[in-house]
């Protein structure tokens, strides 16, 4: 085949002899082939892909209409002309509806044939064109991340063109914007994708070990090293390492990285050998580095090494009806995962939804929709199964009432355990028009009994999201779901809570 016949064309067309007329026309430029028969055109369109096909509506097999049909069928791209005789140009007028590109009347010269050919493969390099530029700014959806808003397509805008460059990214933007999968997709964009991804949050992470964590360690490197341990860095090797809450890391372990993202080479903690790693860096954090800068806890080295491509994330009351779109996606999510059957959210939810600030962005709004689908029944999300801060109003009133009926039955019935209902609605008994009401209240409510010693914040919180996990049979996301805080804020409080019990501590 020519190279410079990029082009490959199918004369459809029963006379041999107009057909090596047609294929004399064109060889010149295009690589040709031709098709006697209708039967012979729809078996070879089959096997080999066409650029054009130059379809004659008279053939003795299968007529012409039906075969532009038939193709029209597999495929909507296919560029057809179709070419009819003088006395059946009405047909042609026909081929024109069914989704031929133009159509030539027999007898036409080299010229003619030529033209149109050009005519046609133009128009269409201009639809693809059209086509690739209404797909790269009309998005709904990005790797994980779904949303077709401006502010959206500004995004996987900038992650694709810069994916593939070496260039540090550093991500901002508030708590639950989506930073972590933007971390991601860049990943999956770059040439990188094929080799590891590796995590790292550095506020999850107790100080004096995240050194070790991101370097590794060398056994006996300080007590509880019984073995020697890789860190991110190498496992990142080849990959891309994500450093999310960058500006929760001390400021000596800082230095150290300057020297990595500088240099490539590490120690890992009790090590003299020095260690080579080839890693993209990707950052994040929701504070703003610039005041982080200038009241001393970044180093200012280590953020112009690191801010070389700024993504910021926007908050989701700046995403317009993305918002509406990702609750649909979290309720099919939920839905299957919790086994219901919601199908939509009411008019006014989505108002709701719509008009609200969303303070926790994405992850709030992935805790609401999760919230009410555990807690209800029904086919659609309705303004009274949505927890705080949705019902406020109208959880007082309740509670107000509650109140009052109450305690004129039970004066036993103390404040803390009123609260304890506000707090954590319990188990929640399900009518079928999908309204919820809390059962009888059977929690402990001890920790807030007046004759209890004050007791640090710390530890009634922890108390406080105990009794959440106990309720939820020991189901963290769903006791992080009514207490409206992502799951790994509770497995990080596990953690500060097991150090600060420690017999040393
Ligand atoms: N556009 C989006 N579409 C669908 N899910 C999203 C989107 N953005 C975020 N999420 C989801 O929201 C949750 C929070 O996202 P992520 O952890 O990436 O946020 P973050 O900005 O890194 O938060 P933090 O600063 O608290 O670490 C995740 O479950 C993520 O999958």
């Amino acid at each position: 085949m020519d190279p410079k016949k990029s082009r490959h064309i199918l004369i459809v067309e029963d006379s041999a002899s107009t057909a090596q007329v047609y294929c004399h026309y064109l060889e010149s430029e295009f690589q040709v082939s031709i098709a006697h028969s209708g039967k012979i055109a729809l078996d070879t369109v089959k096997e080999c892909c066409f650029d054009v096909i130059l379809l004659d509506v008279q053939l003795p097999d299968i007529s012409g209409l039906d075969i532009l049909k038939t193709i029209r069928i597999n495929d909507k791209h296919i560029t057809i002309i179709v070419m009819t005789a003088h006395s059946t140009v009405d047909i042609a007028v026909d081929a024109m509806r069914f989704g031929a590109n133009d159509f030539l009347t027999k007898p036409f010269d080299r010229n003619r044939l030529i033209v149109t050919v050009n005519n046609v493969l133009k128009e269409r390099q201009l639809s693809n064109i059209v086509h690739e530029y209404e797909k790269s700014c009309n998005r709904k959806q990005f790797h994980k991340f779904i949303g077709g808003s401006l502010a959206m397509q500004t995004v996987y805008r900038i992650i694709e063109s810069a994916a593939s460059s070496q260039a540090t990214i550093f991500i901002t933007g508030e708590s639950g914007t989506g930073k972590e999968l933007c971390a991601e997709a860049i990943h999956q964009e770059s040439n990188r994708s094929t080799k590891p991804f590796v995590a790292l949050n550095c506020a999850a992470i107790p100080r004096d070990l995240l050194e070790s964590e991101i370097f590794g360690h060398v056994k006996g490197a300080f007590t509880g090293a019984v073995t020697a341990r890789e860190g991110a860095a190498s496992r990142a090797a080849g990959g891309t390492l994500f450093l999310d809450e960058i500006g929760e890391m001390p400021l000596d372990l800082q230095s150290k990285l300057l020297r990595f993202v500088q240099s490539g080479t590490f120690q890992p903690v009790g090590s003299s050998r020095e260690l080579s790693v080839d890693a993209r860096f990707i950052c994040a954090t929701n504070r703003d580095p610039l005041t982080e800068v200038r009241e001393g806890r970044f180093r200012e080295d280590l953020y112009y090494r690191l801010h070389v491509i700024p993504i910021k994330m926007p908050p989701l009351r700046e995403r317009g009806k993305d918002c509406l779109l990702i609750a649909k996606s979290f309720l099919d999510q939920y839905n299957k995962e919790e086994k219901k059957s919601f199908v939509t959210f009411s008019s006014e939810v989505e108002t709701l939804f719509l008009e609200y600030s969303w303070p926790g962005n994405v992850r709030e709004l992935s805790n609401i929709v999760r919230n009410t689908v555990v807690l209800n029944e029904g086919k659609s999300i309705t303004l009274n199964m949505l927890p705080s801060p949705f019902n406020k109003s109208e959880n007082f009133k309740k509670i107000e009432f509650q109140n009052t009926d109450t305690l004129s039955k039970n004066s036993e019935l103390t404040l803390s355990e009123e609260l304890d209902k506000e707090i954590l609605p319990a188990k929640v008994s399900t009518h079928d028009n999908g309204t919820n009401t809390n059962s009888s209240h059977t929690a402990s409510s001890d920790n807030h009994n007046a004759t209890q010693p004050i007791r640090p914040l710390w530890l009634e919180e922890k108390l406080v999201i105990e009794r959440a996990i106990e309720k939820c049979d020991g189901n963290i996301p769903r006791a992080a779901a009514f207490l409206e805080v992502s799951p790994s804020t509770i497995y990080r409080k596990k953690q500060h809570w097991d150090k600060k019990l420690l017999p040393n501590d």
